[in-house]
């Protein structure tokens, strides 16, 4: 005769029983092995690699002799290093990018990845437009890439994270990760945003209400009636920019809308496979009695056309208000930053960022070229034309994005009104292969940094939803676009 086992002998039930956040139901349910109470071995489903990156990570393999444990778990795309110049074939001038493009398909051949988007590829893209695009993100997985923002694929509640070139090189030995687990944190987000607002402006204004340290080491969960309102490409944005507050993951628990997401793109999806996938996202929520390492709430009705005066996204304000005044905040650290920040950008506390003379317009990067971005901003250019002196370029987040805006028309659209209409990568989102601005060029950008020399040495950066930037290409300032009529 057995005797029953008292329940907390039983660690699976007792993991069952405890009340668990939406991250911790993923990572409990990838743990191989718990090393101690801070790692665990972490199985990864799903691992994206650039050209950018990647090298280093593939050379160690390579130089160990051994093999890519689960060559169907990764995806390579040349993204960061390739022009966007609207050529066909698609050619890479620069040498040491070249070489690198090269490398990611030598490497993907080599080790019997099958899924490599060259610069030539119909659906080639920024990856992480890419991943979601090909329907490969699903709710529930962990993806990792070398880089940052690949916490944007938390819109679909799978957890992204950016790694490094050592932890590559893990994943590709093994598709396992040690990986640190790292703190709760909700961010609650009340209320309706008004329609003059977009998920970029939200996003703007969480950035400015945490700090740009505000997430570190912490695991954001996205809440509130907002939240479930905004559409799959307005999540993906906000969860994108999730990163610039320090964040290691932002999560949206799926819902109808994610699960729509999917359907939509994963080609080969079966029914069976999507009931499946369907049953499993049900759990994917934080359950209502779990503990948070920190809570914050955000009134989605106050939100704003936006843009950042420094040069850090947290150093954001509405279009309309005063620049604040540096000297006035609390923290010295955030002090000393802002007055850096309004240093670089030339800008004077007290005055408003709409008025602002730009003279440069960028609509791209993996934050806002999604299809409803190339609409949004092509919706306000209809019939009007770039101020003279503004350079405006438009380069879609992926190949396919470029080809269904051409099957609407809106390349038209942009190219009278006087934008240069291009292919897709990173490009002036980070500065590369030419796609530079000139020095103490102004720029609003729809990207996610503003750092000192981003866009290149002595440029200027602002952050703007699509919306803004399309306005302010019109009147040759920083424009809310909600006034551009009015005006
Ligand atoms: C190049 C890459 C490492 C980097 C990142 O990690 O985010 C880039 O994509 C960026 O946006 O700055
Ligand atoms: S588009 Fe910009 S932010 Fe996104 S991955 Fe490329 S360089 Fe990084």
């Amino acid at each position: 005769m057995t005797a029953a086992l008292p329940t907390h002998a039983n660690p699976a039930e007792e993991l069952k029983a405890r009340p668990r956040t939406l991250y911790q139901k993923i990572v409990d349910a990838h743990t191989v092995k718990r090393i101690d109470a801070e790692t665990v071995l972490l199985y990864c489903d799903a691992h994206f690699a650039n050209e950018y990156t990647s090298p280093q990570a593939f050379a160690g393999v390579r130089d160990r002799g051994i093999p890519v444990a689960v060559p169907d778990a990764h995806l390579c795309v040349v993204d960061h290093i390739i022009p966007s110049e609207d050529v066909s074939p698609r050619v890479i001038h620069d040498h040491a990018s070249l070489v690198q493009a090269e490398t990611l398909e030598a490497n993907c051949r080599h080790f019997g990845i099958d899924a490599f988007y060259g610069p030539n590829d119909p659906d080639q893209g920024v990856e992480h437009v890419l991943m979601d695009e090909q329907g490969l993100v699903r709710p529930g997985m962990v993806v990792i890439c070398g880089d940052s923002h690949t916490t944007t694929h938390g819109a679909l509640g799978a957890l992204g994270f950016g790694i490094g070139t050592s932890e590559i090189e893990h994943i590709l030995a093994t598709q396992t990760l040690v990986y640190r687990l790292g703190r709760s944190m909700k961010i609650e987000i009340k209320g309706k945003l008004p329609t003059t607002a977009t998920p970029k402006d939200l996003a703007l204004t969480v950035l400015r209400t945490i700090s740009a340290r505000g997430a570190l080491g912490k695991v954001v969960e996205y809440t509130g009636e907002a939240v479930s309102q905004l559409p799959m490409e307005g999540r993906f944005t906000l969860c994108n920019l999730t990163v610039e507050a320090g964040a290691r993951g932002a999560l949206i628990a799926p819902d109808e809308k994610a699960l729509d997401w999917v359907k939509a793109h994963a080609a080969g999806l079966t029914e069976e496979n999507f009931e499946a996938m369907a049953t499993y996202a049900k759990t994917l929520r934080s359950d209502p009695d779990a503990e948070w390492d920190e809570t914050v709430e955000i009134d989605a009705s106050k939100v704003q056309p936006m843009t950042t005066w420094g040069t850090s996204p947290d150093q954001a304000t509405a279009l309309d208000e005063p620049i604040p005044d540096p000297e006035a905040f609390q923290d010295p650290i955030q002090r000393e930053a802002g007055k850096r920040g309004l240093e670089y950008q030339g800008l004077e506390p007290g005055r408003t960022m709409a008025g602002v003379p730009i003279q440069h317009v960028f609509i791209g990067s993996c934050t806002n070229a999604r299809l409803s971005d190339l609409r949004a901003a092509a919706a306000i250019l209809k019939g009007r034309k770039v101020h003279a002196g503004v350079r405006a370029q438009v380069m879609p987040g992926s190949m396919r994005v470029r080809r269904e805006a051409e099957a609407e028309g809106l390349d038209r659209i942009f190219k009278d009104a006087g934008f240069e209409w291009r292919k897709s990568g990173c490009t002036l989102c980070l500065a590369m292969n030419g796609d530079i601005l000139g020095d103490g060029v102004r720029c609003a950008s729809t990207t996610n940094r503003n750092f000192e020399g981003r866009q290149e040495r002595g440029a200027k950066t602002h952050l703007v939803s699509t919306e803004t930037a399309a306005a302010s290409a019109v009147m040759g300032v920083l424009t809310d676009p909600n006034t551009l009529g009015k005006l």
